[in-house]
């Protein structure tokens, strides 16, 4: 997290010891492999305002985990700020899977008015891109698609790639190089062609100790972003307004909990101009909630998740995931209470 600006200082942080009397750690089988994930695991708290969801990444690092739990403590003890809509449009998310499964995944999420294909997946080839992204397109002819390289690409690469892909009908380019000059480079030479793709930044807001630097350096058209890596849903919406460019919300590939979290972000963002990558619950074979938000034509309703204590039982992680999570806990919460500069409330 930033530390010029840690977990909103006007929210009272809760104890460690509070935290811990509720937690849960659960393990979730996903249906196909996502980012190299096989199992999703989350440790899920509970407070006053409902459910929170705390699942940085296992490579992230406290100070970087600490603005995940800044997000899990805003949704469990403080709730979120009013939507200004009711329900938000959702894209299908196909993973770096072969063009004979991708049928398969699009079926898991129902009518999708947009999807999001990865791409540039470490061991394939552009042919393998070109394949899936040729999938997606003969059985959505009319769809919004999207493409997330997640910064796999060469600036060189990432330019061969966008021409050997424009002719699908592209909106946006997600992440296409890891860096911040590199998407800056991609993009102006994209625009200099005449390309009418636009770049999108993920990884260079989650993963910076600036959020804002993307912007101020024109590196990137509109923002991907998702609410536990920014601190929760009333900061990333204030990054966002600082940013003054459009944003796509997307999952941290969590439970129900966590995408209501992504929800609410979405819901309460003035504009929306695109398909937010909140669906991602389908490409999981398991949730703690007996009624997932998983969308409906496209769409996911704004809307509360009842957590199932049976689900909690069935999903459980073992002990010892338990206490690695539990004390991964406890150095998160101690980084924001050192942001702060005071003791917890
Ligand atoms: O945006 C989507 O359609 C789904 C979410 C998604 O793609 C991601 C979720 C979690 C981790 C990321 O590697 C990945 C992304 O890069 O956007
Ligand atoms: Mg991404």
């Amino acid at each position: 997290m930033h530390p010029q600006q840690p977990f909103p200082p006007s929210l009272p942080l809760p104890s460690l010891e509070e935290l811990t009397a509720s937690a849960r750690v659960v393990s979730v089988p996903m249906r196909v492999r996502f980012r190299g994930v096989l199992l999703r695991e989350a440790l899920l708290l509970h407070g006053p305002a409902g459910w929170g969801e705390f699942c940085p990444f296992l490579e992230y690092g406290d100070a970087e985990s600490a603005a995940w739990l800044a997000c899990a403590v805003e949704a469990a003890w403080h709730g979120f700020p009013e939507p200004v809509r009711a329900s938000v449009p959702v894209n299908a998310t196909v993973p770096a899977v072969g063009p004979a499964d991708v049928e398969g995944v699009l079926t898991r999420f129902g009518a999708v008015g947009a999807v999001k294909v990865k791409v540039a997946e470490k061991g394939q080839a552009l042919a393998d891109d070109v394949a899936r992204v040729a999938e997606v397109r003969r059985l959505l002819p009319d769809a919004g698609i999207k493409i997330d390289a997640n910064g796999g690409w060469t600036e060189e690469q990432a330019l061969d790639a966008v021409d050997a892909l424009g002719r699908f009908g592209l909106q946006y380019v997600e992440q296409p190089v890891a860096d911040i000059p590199g998407l800056r480079a991609v993009r102006l030479e994209l625009r200099r062609r005449g390309e009418g793709i636009l770049v999108a930044a993920d990884e260079s807001v989650r993963r910076q100790e600036d959020p804002l630097l993307v912007a101020r350096e024109d590196a990137a058209d509109l923002l991907v972003i998702k609410a536990p890596p920014l601190g929760g849903v009333r900061r990333a919406l204030s990054i966002i307004a600082s940013a003054g460019l459009p944003a796509v919300v997307s999952s941290a590939l969590d439970t129900s909990v966590g995408i209501r979290a992504g929800v609410a972000l979405a819901a309460a963002l003035p504009e929306l101009p695109y398909a937010c990558g909140l669906a991602t619950v389908s490409l999981m074979a398991g949730d703690v909630t007996d009624d997932p938000l998983v969308p409906e034509e496209g769409r996911l309703t704004v809307r509360d998740v009842d957590v199932s204590a049976d689900r909690l039982d069935r999903f459980a992680a073992s002990p010892d995931r338990r206490q690695w999570w539990l004390e991964r806990l406890g150095r998160a919460h101690a980084v924001l209470v050192a942001a702060r500069g005071d003791a917890p409330a």
